[in-house]
């Protein structure tokens, strides 16, 4: 494609199609690096940075304009975008200690069964996935002439099975086998409480679901609590988690089929860096960008629920991922869970669906 027209079919993109496609991760591919891929550079120096805002509002009492800035009941320091009424930003939350718990939770717990996950349509329920990539297991495709009923009826009636890596040879060559490290890795969401139907863009209150659990619901009260209208109090009754590997993003949309929208979404993040953008009420309306650090929390309430937002990147590498703190918790734990968050980025968001 020649430069001319590339300019003017971005001018055709709406301004948040532009700032995804700015943000996102590309690959230079010159000749001289044709075997290394090589991340194409981008200018970061328009995405907000609440990190450093935290801190030279606390050295200094500096504040740029247009963002306001208030405390919670715990000590933390909140910040709200002037000409987006509802959304508040809270830098470093969580502490290491329940970024480690949520990112575990996440991993082993969240993406079990009632609980469904996006390999729900391949692959039926799945139980300890976390546990099975972490002992090199294998699925292999039972062909079962008579299939179980599935517990979800939009179910491919295939089921799988777990086995051990060395029998995968004894197993038939026409038998599908996929390791479960891989399908760890392709887990991109799981929904927890009240269990959002992607197809349908809804919630099916009919399908099996566990309550969010006690810990999560207790901390997604206490960080809702400013976003809240007073006196209420948030019903956590809905979570999607969203897993993100190296190149993988979330297009900009909005969060609707939630009946009260004066109630927050209170959205966690966990592992590598992300950016953030938060647009406006359509899609021509130029978004803000900012950074996500594990620990970060951002609440949307009011008219910021009406606004686009999406996540069009993720950073992996050592320099930009800041996770050296995660990285030295989990050194003296398990390796497996190091391996996963140095190249991913977890996302819980937690909802009051009524
Ligand atoms: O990953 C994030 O920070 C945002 C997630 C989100 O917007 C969603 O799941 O609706
Ligand atoms: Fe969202």
């Amino acid at each position: 494609m020649y430069g001319s027209d590339k300019v003017s079919d971005d001018l055709e993109l709406t301004a948040f199609r532009r700032a995804e496609k700015k943000y996102k991760l590309y690959y230079d591919s010159t000749l001289k690096n044709k075997k290394k891929k090589v991340p194409r550079e981008v200018d970061l120096s328009e995405v907000l940075d609440f990190k450093s805002i935290l801190q030279s509002f606390n050295t200094k009492g500096q504040i740029p304009a247009g963002i306001v800035t208030l405390e919670n009941h715990s000590g933390h320091r909140l910040f709200c975008l002037e000409n987006c009424p509802g959304f508040y930003f809270i830098p470093g939350a969580l502490s290491v200690e329940e970024q480690c718990k949520w990112i575990k939770e996440s991993l082993i717990s969240f993406p079990q069964p009632p609980n469904r996950t996006n390999h729900n349509p391949f692959y039926g329920p799945m139980d300890n996935l976390f546990v099975a990539a972490k002992e090199k297991k294998v699925f292999v495709e039972e062909l079962s002439s008579s299939p179980a009923p599935s517990v979800d009826s939009s179910l491919d009636p295939k089921r799988w099975k777990l086995v051990e890596e060395q029998e995968v040879s004894s197993i038939g060559k026409s038998c599908k086998t996929i390791s479960a490290s891989v399908l760890l890795r392709k887990l991109r969401w799981s929904t927890l409480g009240l269990q959002f139907e992607w197809s349908k863009r809804n919630y099916d209150v009919s399908l099996p679901h566990n309550k969010i659990p006690d810990a999560l619901c207790g901390l997604a009260k206490r960080l809702a609590a400013p976003a809240m209208p007073s006196g209420e109090e948030f019903k956590p009754e809905a979570a999607i988690v969203n897993y993100f590997g190296l190149g993988d993003t979330l297009g900009g949309h909005l969060d609707d089929m939630e009946k009260d929208w004066s109630k927050p979404i209170v959205s966690l993040s966990l592992g590598c860096k992300a950016i953030f953008l938060l647009g406006g009420k359509c899609k021509e309306d130029p978004p803000v960008a900012m950074f996500l650090r594990s620990g970060d929390v951002v609440l949307m309430a009011g008219e910021a629920r009406e606004c686009y937002h999406g996540v069009p990147r993720i950073f992996t590498d050592e320099e930009n991922a800041e996770i050296s703190a995660l990285e030295l918790h989990f050194s003296k734990e398990d390796n497996c869970f190091l391996d996963y968050i140095q190249t991913s980025r977890i996302n819980i968001n937690i909802r009051q669906v009524f």
